[in-house]
Order: structure tokens, then C-alpha cells, then sequence
């Protein structure tokens, strides 16, 4: 039993953690309510790979994560990084926005350590619940030496992702989280089958440094659509915002009167990011917008909502906008 690697479960909520009045409630339920040492205890396949140590480190439905849970849980992770006694790392959280929180943690934990983020789409108490099997997963994958250094994980439904690259694709189904470009592997009956690697910079090779980070400046997203109005960019400048994610259409296309109300941000010092809506592909720089001209910056592969995250953690750093684009092209 000592023998077994140290895993160490952070709880923060979610459907993995989530309960249903009946067995039929798959979709219908409370999240967040089953603590960690119940979700341990409830899957004792777990000691066959690890030692365990559960931790609950808020208990939240995960479209209610905010900057200050980002901060909190990857301080926490990062000192977990450093005891010598800890092999790697799980945690537990919900759906909804568990691609920011392991982009995010991907981007300022500065360890070669595994870390692996996990859900569920059912809750525990429904039939078919996926929860436990994507968590024994998790704890294999964190367990494994060979997850080591590749960025932190995600294992949802068998695969094995990319924090930066996987995303919430489908919201009624099991096989809910996809990557444009593909998983990293499977995880099969605690075994990782390997098949690419992430080529992005990320935790060891990152330029950022949780412990260096105090606070993330206000970073917000704007949509684009038919008939798009100014109101919410005029808002958010007048709210102080640093950056603006523009989640355009197609290639990032912007509307005519949105050119013009995002040309008076930047004027006033706001960093303007061009995305798109389009759940694949990527925006190309000074296509469909004179991106030079107007000194904006190109969201590469990122979906506005992860374009956030690294806008906030960039500009902890960067001062411009060429540092801004550089950083959006290598992370
Ligand atoms: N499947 C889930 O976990 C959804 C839930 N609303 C959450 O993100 O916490």
C-alpha cells in the first residue's frame, strides 16, 4: 500500500458531486452536494491505484466560479506541487466551466506533476452515471508517471485531453467534452494509451507563476450577432474593463458599428481580442479585420471563454499589444 503513488482529490462541486431525487433524474438534480470523503469512499476501486487524500476546497456549481475560486484553487494546487510526499493531483469540479478552470491552472502551475480535471454529466445517483468511472480515471491518470509533464489533463468519457484545448461541445451527453484537435490518449481500465502530446507552452514552460499573481484584472466577452448593438462594449469600457473578448462571427468577423465602438476601447487603452463564436478553427490576424491598423489582438485556436483566461493571466505581464498577440500565438 505505501508503494502506491499519493493522489490527492481537491472537491469543488459540480454534478460529479451533484444529487437527483430519483434514478431517472439525469438532467434534473442539485450539484454540488455530496461531500469529498463520500465520493472516495463510494468507489473503493481507487485504492488499487493510489493513496488517497480528499480535500474539499469549495462546494459549487461550476458556473459560479469566479476569478477569486480560480485563484484560490490554483494556489492550492500549486503548494500540493511542491510537497514531496504528493504524486499528483485530481480535481473534482463541475462541467460548465471546468475547461477555464484547467486552462487556467494549465497556464500558472509551475509543475511537471500531474494534474488532472475531472467531472460528470450525470449526477451519482442517476442511472448510467458516469461520474465514478471518469473519476477512477482521473485518480489512474494522476497516479501514472507517464501523464507527467504534459500539461494538465482532463478525463472525461475515456479520453484523456488537453486543459487548453477541450471544451464543452455537447450539454445532454455523456460524451460531452471535445478538442478540434483530437484527445491526447484514452484511459482503459487504468491503463493511458498515448497518442500526441501538447505542443502549447504550459505549467513548467510557462512565463507565468501563480505564486507571482495577486489579483486578475477584469477581462469580459462580448457577442456577436445579426442586428448586434453597441450597448455592452459601451458598457464594459465604462465599467473599466482591461480587455474585451470580441466572440465574433466566422473568422471573427466584427459588425460595422462594433468596428467603431471597440476602436474607441482600444483608444482608451482597452485591449480588444478578436474571437469567434465558430466552436472550430481560428482567427487569422489582419483577416477580416486590419488587426495592425487598429492594434488588435487575435484569439488563435482559443474560444472567447478560454481567450479570457489567458487574456487575464497575460496581461498580470504583458504591457502591449504585440506582447499580448505573441503570448496568444504561443499559448
Ligand atoms: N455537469 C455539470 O457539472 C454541470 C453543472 N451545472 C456544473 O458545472 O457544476
Amino acid at each position: 500500500q505505501a508503494a502506491k503513488p499519493h493522489v490527492v482529490v481537491l472537491a469543488t462541486g459540480g454534478t460529479i458531486a451533484g444529487a437527483g431525487a430519483s434514478t431517472l433524474n439525469s438532467v434534473t438534480y442539485v450539484a454540488a452536494k455530496v461531500p469529498v470523503e463520500k465520493l472516495l469512499a463510494g468507489l473503493p476501486e481507487l485504492a488499487s491505484v493510489a493513496r488517497l487524500t480528499g480535500e474539499q476546497v469549495f462546494q459549487t456549481a461550476s458556473e459560479s466560479f469566479n476569478n477569486e475560486h480560480l485563484l484560490t484553487l490554483a494556489r492550492r494546487v500549486s503548494a500540493l506541487t511542491k510537497q514531496a510526499d504528493v504524486d499528483g493531483i485530481v480535481i473534482t469540479h463541475g462541467t460548465d466551466t471546468l475547461e477555464e478552470t484547467a486552462y487556467f491552472l494549465n497556464l500558472v502551475v509551475h509543475s511537471a506533476k500531474p494534474i488532472v480535471v475531472v467531472g460528470s454529466m450525470r449526477p451519482g445517483t442517476a442511472l448510467s452515471a458516469d461520474g465514478a468511472l471518469n473519476l477512477y480515471n482521473a485518480v489512474s491518470v494522476a497516479a501514472s508517471q507517464d501523464a507527467a509533464g504534459k500539461g494538465v489533463l482532463v478525463t472525461m468519457n475515456d479520453e484523456i485531453q488537453s486543459g487548453r484545448d477541450v471544451a464543452k461541445s455537447i450539454n445532454i451527453k455523456t460524451e460531452a467534452f471535445k478538442s478540434q484537435w483530437g484527445p491526447l490518449g484514452m484511459v482503459v481500465e487504468g491503463r493511458n494509451y498515448w497518442f500526441r502530446a501538447p505542443v502549447k507552452r504550459h505549467t513548467v514552460h510557462s512565463e507565468f507563476d501563480i505564486d507571482a499573481i495577486e489579483t486578475l484584472p477584469a477581462v469580459d466577452i462580448v457577442y456577436g450577432y445579426g442586428n448586434m448593438n453597441t450597448t455592452g462594449i459601451e458598457a464594459y469600457g465604462k465599467a473599466g474593463v482591461k480587455a474585451l473578448i470580441h466572440a465574433g462571427t466566422g473568422n471573427g468577423s466584427v459588425a460595422a458599428q462594433a468596428v467603431d465602438a471597440l476602436k474607441a476601447l482600444r483608444a482608451q487603452g482597452v485591449q480588444i481580442v478578436r474571437s469567434s463564436r465558430v466552436p472550430d478553427g481560428f482567427v487569422l490576424r489582419n483577416a477580416e479585420q486590419p488587426d495592425d491598423k487598429y492594434d488588435w489582438v487575435v484569439a488563435h485556436d482559443l474560444r472567447p471563454q478560454k481567450a479570457r483566461i489567458l487574456a487575464m493571466v497575460a496581461l498580470t505581464k504583458a504591457r502591449d499589444s504585440k506582447e499580448l498577440q505573441r503570448i496568444f500565438w504561443e499559448y
